[in-house]
């Protein structure tokens, strides 16, 4: 619903006077809130002083969700699943944004309307600050569908964090849901040099007091009521491109078309300083019964929900008793306040927790190709891949796949079958007691992410010594551990031993035995497990759902210098490298004493100034199906390589088996790495 047209002159002169706030305003008794009131400063000079000069003003109540980081936030609102822009946009519709420190110069939040930059084009400067750098265009993505939403008035969930300062309100937590919001208008300034968008939210819900109010501010009068409700902004044609522009500032009307010779001009020259008319800021448009809500503020994910391994349930939910977005970190479901992780509540924890009863999936509900892809796998090799050395002897009934990384390590494959997964206490059984056994799962923010508080894409649980993979997880002695661990370490024992120890090497048996859990659509990203403390070999047994291990060269040994291009000091030029043939020539000018070293360095330099960008493609691709065992051997393999791991349907354990050297760790911690197997944890081989 667009304001009335309501013609004005050309360049009409400006509207000055007390800019009083919108709705309803301050009722904070302090005396620097009446002499606030009693100013005519703009409401965000207003909000800089009480920044510059007092805490923030307390707020009314509370918000209907919150969080303390970007991911719990995203996980628990599907309106607002974009964990690093401030825009929420699916199928050219906006439906969630969030306000945080950047609102952009010439910004205002009250009570019921917000004006606000629009994300996108820009970079940081030196103090942090954002800054423009590329013109916004109307076609982009994020404004299309800004546009698509006010024309089609779908409400705008808003979350505001608590490092926005326009508001000068004291925000409860980090990041706080505001309300539904319609968006009345768009529209283009000039910012520096380039041309930006700005928009302006109005609260769907005039009738309620916005939780963010002022502290014991009245209710707002009803819209019906309001004896402003006739107030229009301003609009006016322009001469020149004969498109209609609002009048937004005090200051004059200008042109807002971006491509228009006259575009942000007063009297054809750039404004200078700029406040909001009081009309464009007081203006509302008139609630309609038309407009409707399409998804809930707060969804309540859990009332229809019913399976426990399907995408969704490791979605994560809001806290029915304190609002918080809580992420689903634990196997069995959610818990509102963490054991292990200091509380976001301190001295008030919430006490919520969801647990919902896993079912035991049947190996037929995970596989679909049920017996027959080892059959399959065993036939057919793409030769895009390195193909493995295949032996069907040596460790029957398993087939043997070695994969050779000369100078680096080795792969060995054993793919497993119908008779060994069928056997008592076999995988098909270690598939059913693990879905069964209460082994203490759960998910764990990434060490090395770049939103703070990421989880894993799977969960986890380490037996045994202390283990620091991609994120750090507390470890379990291997005297709490239940049979099934044990008997898998058994396997895995003995896949290492047997293959080790045939490739000529002494075997280190593991000690430590990390127990990876996946959900449908869950996956482990490329990493190696190249810890200092950690033996060469590491064992791994899949259960349940087939997957697909990549294996790739990384990054810095592909191209032979860092993604800031700083050359490898030590490069040890790998076989299938990028310009591996040039490279090596150089170096061996450079060990055949035919150039020194500062022209080694500045050819290698010019050399690698042709590689591309780009991460190396995998060079194994191994289809991992249940009963399947991996053995990875060499210290170099995890240095210079990497791998992942993506299961294809829901629910697949893989079981990690490696090596901690002891030194250095504690008696205690040495003590959960001992065990004796019994002789039915004992595995044959068979
Ligand atoms: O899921 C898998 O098979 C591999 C797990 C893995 O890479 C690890 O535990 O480090
Ligand atoms: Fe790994």
């Amino acid at each position: 619903m667009a304001p009335t047209k309501k013609p004005v002159a050309k360049h009409q002169a400006v509207i000055s006077g007390r800019v009083l706030r919108s709705g309803n305003s301050f009722s904070a008794g302090t005396s620097l809130w009446k002499s606030l009131l009693s100013s005519t400063l703009n409401p965000s000079k207003i909000a800089s002083l009480i920044e510059e000069e007092v805490a923030p003003i307390p707020v009314d109540g509370s918000p209907p969700a919150w969080a303390e980081c970007r991911p719990e936030l995203c996980d628990a609102l599907p309106w607002f699943r974009s964990v690093q822009g401030g825009v929420y946009h699916s199928g050219n519709l906006c439906f969630g944004f969030l306000l945080d420190a950047d609102c952009g110069i010439r910004s205002h939040i009250d009570d019921e309307v917000i004006i606000t930059r629009v994300g996108g084009g820009c970079t940081k400067d030196a103090q942090g600050n954002l800054t423009l750098i590329k013109d916004q265009d109307c076609d982009g993505s994020t404004l299309a569908s800004l546009y698509n939403s006010k024309q089609l008035n779908i409400p705008i969930g808003i979350i505001i964090g608590n490092r926005n300062t326009i508001l000068g309100r004291q925000l409860p937590h980090r990041y706080n849901v505001m309300d539904y919001f319609l968006i009345s208008d768009i529209w283009f300034e000039k910012v520096g040099e380039k041309k930006g968008a700005k928009v302006r939210f109005q609260k769907l819900d005039l009738n309620q007091k916005s939780w963010w109010a002022v502290k014991g501010a009245p209710a707002p009068v009803p819209y019906n009521m309001r004896d402003n409700n006739h107030v229009q902004p301003q609009i006016a044609v322009c001469f020149d491109c004969g498109l209609t522009s609002t009048q937004i500032y005090n200051e004059g009307w200008m042109c807002l078309s971006p491509g228009c010779r006259k575009f942000w001009k007063i009297d054809g020259a750039a404004p200078v300083a700029l406040t909001f008319h009081p009309d464009f800021l007081n203006y509302r448009m008139a609630p309609s019964e038309h407009i409707k809500q399409h998804y809930s503020l707060v969804p309540d994910l859990l009332s229809s929900l019913k399976e426990s391994t399907v995408r969704i349930s490791w979605r994560g939910i809001v806290c029915p008793w304190c609002s918080k977005c809580i992420s689903r970190k634990f196997w069995q479901g959610w818990k509102c306040t963490d054991d292990g992780i200091a509380s976001s509540q301190p001295g008030n924890p919430c006490l919520y927790q969801k647990m919902i009863p896993m079912d035991v999936l049947s190996l037929r509900s995970v596989i679909d190709e049920f017996e027959l892809s080892p059959i399959k796998r065993a036939l057919y090799f793409d030769s895009k891949y390195i193909i493995p050395e295949i032996d069907d002897i040596t460790l029957y009934p398993y087939r043997k796949l070695t994969y050779n990384i000369p100078r680096v390590g080795s792969i060995t494959h054993l793919v497993s079958n119908r008779a060994i997964n069928s056997r008592v206490n076999g995988p098909d059984d270690l598939f059913d007691q693990l879905q069964q056994a209460d082994l203490g799962l759960r998910r764990y923010p990434l060490q090395q992410s770049v939103v703070a508080g990421t989880l894993t894409a799977h969960f986890a649980v380490n037996y045994g010594m202390p283990y620091k993979y991609v994120v750090s997880v507390g470890s379990k002695g291997f005297d709490e551990a239940p049979s099934e661990i044990l008997r898998a370490l058994g396997r895995l024992s003995w896949a290492t031993e047997k293959t080790v120890s045939a490739a000529g090497y002494q075997p280190l048996s593991p000690n430590e035995l990390l127990l990876l859990g996946y959900l449908e659509g869950m996956k482990i990203g490329y990493h190696d497990d190249g810890e200092s403390s950690l033996g060469p070999t590491i064992a791994t047994l899949s259960l349940g759902a087939k997957s697909t291990m990549l294996i790739r060269m990384k990054y810095k040994y592909y191209h032979g210098q860092s993604k800031a291009k700083v050359p490898l000091a030590d490069d040890p030029i790998l076989e299938g490298c990028e310009l591996q043939k040039q490279r090596q020539a150089l170096r061996d000018q450079l060990i055949g004493g035919h150039i020194a070293q500062v022209g080694y360095e500045k050819r290698l330099k010019e050399l690698l100034r042709q590689c591309r960008s780009g991460e190396a493609a995998p060079t194994i691709k191994m289809e991992l199906n249940h009963g399947d065992l991996v053995v990875m051997h060499g210290a170099r393999l995890q240095k210079h390589f990497e791998h992942s791991v993506i299961p294809d349907s829901r629910l697949r354990f893989a079981l990690t088996a490696r090596y901690i050297k002891p030194e250095g760790l504690s008696a205690d911690e040495l003590k959960k790495g001992q065990f004796t197997l019994s002789p039915d944890q004992i595995y044959d081989g068979q």
